[in-house]
């Protein structure tokens, strides 16, 4: 059984892969927050900007099956002469992802990424993984196509993250909660980015740039 809080088509707002077109495939639940806000501050991962539970959002359900899902989520695709482009996140998606999950989309030609918080072992053959580390976690994973951190984190610097392997390392503002004010200038995060990766080249910045331009 998969839970799904949501699915939609937009366009990718982070990292390496900004602007392309993807379905999101959000699960429910996490390992790093119970996504209750009476929690947050005890939580190990403390700033998430999700809903996170149950499965009432905009094409979210209870799904029995690969073969159920696969189907739900391929509707939302709008071009059969191209790969769809499906982007796992959540909550921590890798909590519910199998490998017959991932081997029945990609049967359908199906091109798959991963958002992860990077401490539960993946299946085989997602196209492109996301690894975003949080707080006083464990990072298990030591390869993925980038590693995008939210920045700053006291208990998260970047320097820790740098023996992972990736083609790619982003910096990312921590958002203030409740707000789309990435780009204010009353948004600390973002100064700091911009300090952090002029000072050590290796990082990138990644803008949430769906909250920019307000789209899902
Ligand atoms: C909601 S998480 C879900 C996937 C996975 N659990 C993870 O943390 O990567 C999706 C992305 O949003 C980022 N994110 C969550 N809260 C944020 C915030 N307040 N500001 C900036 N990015 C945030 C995460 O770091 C991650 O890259
Ligand atoms: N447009 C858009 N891009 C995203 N990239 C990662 C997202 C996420 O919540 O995992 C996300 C999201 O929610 N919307
Ligand atoms: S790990 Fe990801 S889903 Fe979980 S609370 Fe943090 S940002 Fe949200
Ligand atoms: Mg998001």
């Amino acid at each position: 059984m998969y839970i799904l809080k949501e699915a939609f088509y937009s366009l990718q707002g982070e990292g390496a892969q900004t602007g392309r077109p993807a379905i999101f495939c959000r699960f429910s639940g996490c390992n790093l927050w119970n996504g209750k806000e009476s929690s947050r501050n005890n939580a190990i991962c403390n700033f998430c900007d999700t809903d996170i539970i149950g499965s009432d959002g905009i094409n979210g359900g209870k799904f029995k099956n690969d073969a159920q899902l696969v189907s739900h989520i391929l509707n939302l695709w709008p071009d059969s002469d191209t790969p769809a482009y499906i982007i796992f996140t959540g909550g921590e998606p890798a909590l519910q992802i199998t490998q017959s999950l991932i081997d029945l989309f990609k049967s359908k030609n199906c091109i798959l990424a991963i958002e992860t918080n990077g401490t539960i072992p993946l299946p085989q053959n997602i196209d492109w993984v996301c690894v975003s580390p949080k707080g006083k976690s464990e990072v298990i994973l030591s390869n993925c196509n980038e590693l995008k951190l939210v920045y700053p984190q006291v208990d998260a610097l970047p320097a820790r993250f740098e023996t992972i392997k990736a083609d790619y390392y982003f910096i990312s503002p921590k958002n203030p909660l409740g707000t789309n004010s990435i780009i204010s200038n009353e948004n600390s995060s973002l100064t700091q980015c911009l300090q952090y990766c002029l000072d050590n080249p290796k990082w990138r910045l990644s803008l949430q740039t769906h909250k920019i331009l307000n789209i899902d």
